[in-house]
């Protein structure tokens, strides 16, 4: 498999330097994830590596060679990209979309081969887009459109994939299909995958490695364990109201807790009842207040001191008002 070398690159337009001195490599079959803020340059350097964009100075290798130096035929047979732009193709079917990613390796009349075919049917399976594999793109939603996108870079069988902010405009359900596919790909492949997302709390589960794109700073890289140990992925991403949860590596809300409580009872309410307090702000402890949480004829039940009742949004006034009270 190839590896992407950079080297000593400076990415921007004419007026401004974005990032320089970059120097890293892709390859390894690595899910990597690029994060940073609005406005770093995460999509400008995903076009120069994938030479959409000519850098302002340093170089790409693919393997060996330098990809100024490659056709776009022979650039496409080693590196697929997925951009954020739209494809005004809506008349066409999933299953021409992802035939299009053959078009390094189709003859002149662009006539599909034996593994062509096979090579988009194998795509199209592995992305579970069979089922909608004659439908027009007009008609189909926002998951599944970006499915049949990475089912298009598929079939185009490159070592390298880069793809442009993966889950913009889909719902929770679908973003995390997509980093679960992103993963399968990589793991049954050996595809090197980088993405650029606003995901962070996704790019802590499933990413291999993190660049940490921050501004007038070098890139930073390391696993997620170890950037968010150091400290680094507050450095970049946090104002003082927030912190990264280094158990689950979610991003939470930082609020002094004015009270702390102690959940007990049945796991699964216990669970959302605890989710609740700390968006509140809340302390959770052992030596905290008692509620008792459980399920009584299909309903939650809870009970903290002599109030009782039944949805947490009423816990949550309760607590506000006794809080209020003692203060
Ligand atoms: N064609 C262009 N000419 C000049 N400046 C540009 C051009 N395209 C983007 N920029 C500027 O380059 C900087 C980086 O933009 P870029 O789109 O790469 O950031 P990004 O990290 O991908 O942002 P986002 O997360 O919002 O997608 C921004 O300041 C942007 O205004």
């Amino acid at each position: 498999m190839t590896s992407l070398h950079i080297n000593d690159l400076s990415v921007g337009y004419a007026t401004k330097t974005i990032a320089k001195d970059i120097n890293l490599t892709l390859g390894g079959g690595k899910l990597v994830c690029l994060l940073g803020q609005n406005g770093v340059g995460k999509s400008t350097l995903l076009r120069t590596l994938s030479n959409l964009q000519a850098p302002l100075s340093g170089n790409i290798h693919l393997g060996e060679k330098d990809i100024e130096s490659l056709d776009r035929r022979e650039l496409a047979t080693k590196l697929g990209i997925i951009t954020t732009e739209k494809i005004g193709m809506s008349n066409m079917t999933v299953r021409e979309l992802v035939a299009l990613g053959r078009y390094p390796y189709t003859n002149w009349i662009g006539q599909e081969s034996e593994e062509d075919t096979q090579k988009i049917e194998e795509a199209i399976s592995r992305c579970r887009i069979n089922y909608i594999e004659q439908s027009k793109l007009a008609a189909i939603s926002d998951g599944q459109f970006q499915k049949a996108m990475v089912a298009r870079v598929l079939a185009q069988d490159t070592d390298i994939i880069l793809m442009d902010e993966p889950t913009a405009h889909l719902d929770v359900v679908n973003r995390v299909e997509m980093f679960q596919l992103l993963q399968a790909i990589k793991n049954e492949t050996g595809k090197s995958i980088l993405i650029s997302t606003h995901e962070l709390d996704l790019s802590m589960q499933f990413a291999d490695e993190l660049w940490l794109m921050n501004f007038n700073a070098p890139i930073l890289t390391g696993t997620p364990e170890d950037l968010g140990l150091s400290g680094e992925i507050e450095k970049v991403f946090f104002h003082e109201e927030f912190i990264l949860d280094s158990r689950t590596g979610q991003v939470k809300l930082k609020l002094q807790p004015e009270k702390e409580y102690h959940v007990v009872g049945e796991e699964k309410p216990a669970q959302w009842v605890q989710k609740a307090l700390e968006r509140k702000g809340y302390g959770l402890s052992i030596d905290g207040e008692v509620i008792v949480v459980e399920t009584k004829a299909q309903r939650l039940h809870w009970k903290v001191g002599a109030m009782e009742g039944h949805t947490i949004a009423h816990l949550l006034e309760v607590l506000e008002q006794s809080n209020y009270r003692d203060k």
